[in-house]
């Protein structure tokens, strides 16, 4: 899932997550495709791909390229960093503070994202390969780019410890811009192969570039102060700064006390609290990117590698993923094997009679309805996906239209779906807005503008879905409800209340189901269990997929074809 959380009234429009292009690239503007992942595949829905070049993490050209004319004029003294930047006594200048060093593109590239992140609320996913275009930056210096930014928004937690104890100072006491500049170069020294020199020379080129004359000084004594430790040593400097149990994983980590904490109550129900690290370590790691071969559209290439779980899934040892999805006229796409498997377990865990009909409730971007609705053509069942943000509709027409027949897509508020069509389809899955907690490894700086806050209005919007889905689903029809996030609130809470609320509803034992479609049987924790029934609830550490939630119903009498 995207930083967009699905809310009708926190869509990507409203937020205008690309207001401002890098200095020097110009707008990264919202055309009609606003919302698009920027990168193959599902995108900003559940279980899009990583949003992550992976690329070597090396120097490239140093110095050989220098920027436009903007970026010198920068570099005076127009502006004081508050708290940071006066040169502290003792400490040497950098032999980048001579003028006319110019920072190298990828890192510039990867310090202007940051800085909009962080000031212009834009999403780094989409902004960043924007970015790497217009600066043509070449493959080595994309990856770099992309490394930087990523590891830098990802583990602002950690390294503003790392900055804190270094410079002596609060966070929130260095200058904004300086801070950028500071975590950039932290990510270098203690995150990547980046020679210490070099991270500090590209460093305080940066500072001058973006900051008055003197936290060039500030930046050069911080940094270096850094590189007399070892990374080991660092983080059990950040440790012991910690002064109770949360505040320790959170800074280790990187997550924000309250999603430690959410994980943690999610894996003590599941009886695996012994996870949490693994849980939180995992959110730090680029997932792999995983396709899909629409079924009996399109033959798995040769040299793709089955994966673990999804019959459908494999991977490929390297490659654009565009160019693998181009040659297969969209038939192959990227997509999770989470995502994957909460569309087989409404598909493939009850035969399909010709003639049913499907519904997606919450369609866009269009991942699972790609597959839903092949799956339904198949077997000679119809699907209409619905999606209420106008732009994420045609995200999903633009999805299923890679099937040779046309597929319904209907653009409406689902909380009524069920009054407007009273028991109208046989299968509905309400892929539900959530908090994408269990997303976080795709969307560097998610972690850190969600807030429990959310949580509230989420699951009332949450509920209201699954009750329109309940009136909408024909007796002994079956119900999906999915969420990519291991939040319990949005995942054992809504189950339990629906049961409450719904004694006609049954839950169904969607481990053993789901167990019964995968190609090895999955890990499961202790899924909420009531009756016979029980929930699944996927982890990164375990499976290797996002952390998605599902939860299998039978509405009404029992299904007796
Ligand atoms: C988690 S995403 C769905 C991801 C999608 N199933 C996929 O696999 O690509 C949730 C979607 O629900 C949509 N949504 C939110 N509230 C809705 C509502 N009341 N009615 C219909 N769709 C809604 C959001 O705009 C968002 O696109």
């Amino acid at each position: 899932m995207s930083e967009y959380d699905g809310r009708p009234g926190s869509t990507p429009e409203g937020r205008g997550p690309e207001r401002r292009g890098p200095r020097g690239t110009g707008p990264a503007r919202r055309g009609p495709n606003s919302g698009k992942p920027t990168r193959a595949g599902e995108g900003s829905g559940n279980g899009s791909g990583s949003g992550e070049r992976r690329g070597p993490v090396r120097e490239s050209g140093s110095g050989g390229e220098r920027r436009g004319s903007s970026t010198g004029e920068r570099g005076g003294e127009r502006r004081g960093p508050r708290g940071g930047g006066q040169r502290r006594p003792g400490h040497a200048p950098a032999r980048d503070e001579r003028a006319g060093d110019a920072v190298q593109p990828a890192r510039r590239v990867a310090y202007d994202v940051i800085v909009a992140v962080r000031s212009d609320d834009a999403y780094a996913n989409l902004l960043l390969p924007v970015a790497i275009r217009r600066a043509a930056l070449s493959s080595a210096d994309a990856g770099l780019a992309t490394e930087l930014c990523y590891g830098s928004l990802r583990l602002r937690g950690y390294y503003d410890r790392v900055i804190e104890l270094a410079a002596n100072r609060a966070a929130d006491q260095i200058d904004p811009e300086i801070l950028d500049v500071l975590r950039l170069g932290v990510h270098q020294i203690l995150g990547t192969r980046v020679a210490a020199h070099a991270a500090v020379n590209e460093s305080v080129s940066l500072a001058r570039e973006v900051g008055s004359r003197s936290s060039t000084g500030f930046v050069n004594g911080v940094l270096r102060g850094i590189t007399r430790t070892s990374p080991e040593e660092w983080r059990e400097r950040v440790a012991a700064s910690a002064t109770s149990e949360d505040e320790r994983l959170s800074l280790l980590h990187s997550h924000p006390e309250w999603i430690v904490r959410a994980l943690r109550q999610s894996l003590r129900a599941e009886g695996r609290v012994d996870e949490l690290e693994a849980a939180l370590a995992a959110d730090n790691e680029a997932p792999k990117v995983t396709y899909i071969a629409l079924p009996e559209r399109v033959e798995k290439p040769a040299e793709a590698e089955p994966a673990a779980y999804s019959p459908l899934a494999f991977t490929l040892g390297g490659g654009d993923p565009e160019a693998v999805i181009r040659a297969a006229a969209g038939l192959i796409r990227v997509q999770d094997e989470g995502s994957q498997l909460a569309a087989l377990t409404l598909t493939r865990t009850r035969e399909i009679a010709a003639g049913e009909t499907w519904s997606d409730l919450c369609a866009g971007p269009g991942g699972k309805a790609v597959l839903l609705a092949t799956e339904a053509l198949n077997a000679g069942a119809t699907l209409i996906a619905n999606e209420v943000v106008p732009a994420r509709a045609d995200l999903v027409r633009r999805a299923l239209s890679v099937l040779p027949e046309e597929v319904e897509v209907s653009r409406s508020d689902a909380r009524d779906w069920g009054e407007r069509h009273p028991q109208g389809f046989d299968r509905i899955l309400v892929d539900a807005p959530c908090t994408g907690l269990g997303a976080l490894r795709r969307r560097p700086e998610a972690r850190w503008r969600k807030t429990p806050k959310d949580l509230a209005e989420l699951g009332v919007i949450q509920l209201d879905l699954v009750n329109s889905a309940v009136a909408g689903t024909k007796p002994g029809g079956l119900l999906a409800y999915v969420t990519c996030s291991p939040h319990i609130a949005e995942t054992r809470g809504v189950v339990t209340e629906i049961l409450r609320r719904h004694p006609e509803v049954t839950l169904l034992d969607t481990q053993a189901l789901l167990n019964g479609v995968t190609n090895t049987p999955l890990d499961l924790g202790e899924g909420l269990i009531v009756g016979d029934g029980s929930t699944v609830q996927l982890w990164p550490h375990r499976h290797g997929t996002d952390a998605m939630f599902i939860a299998l119903f039978r509405v009404g009498e029992s299904y007796t074809a």
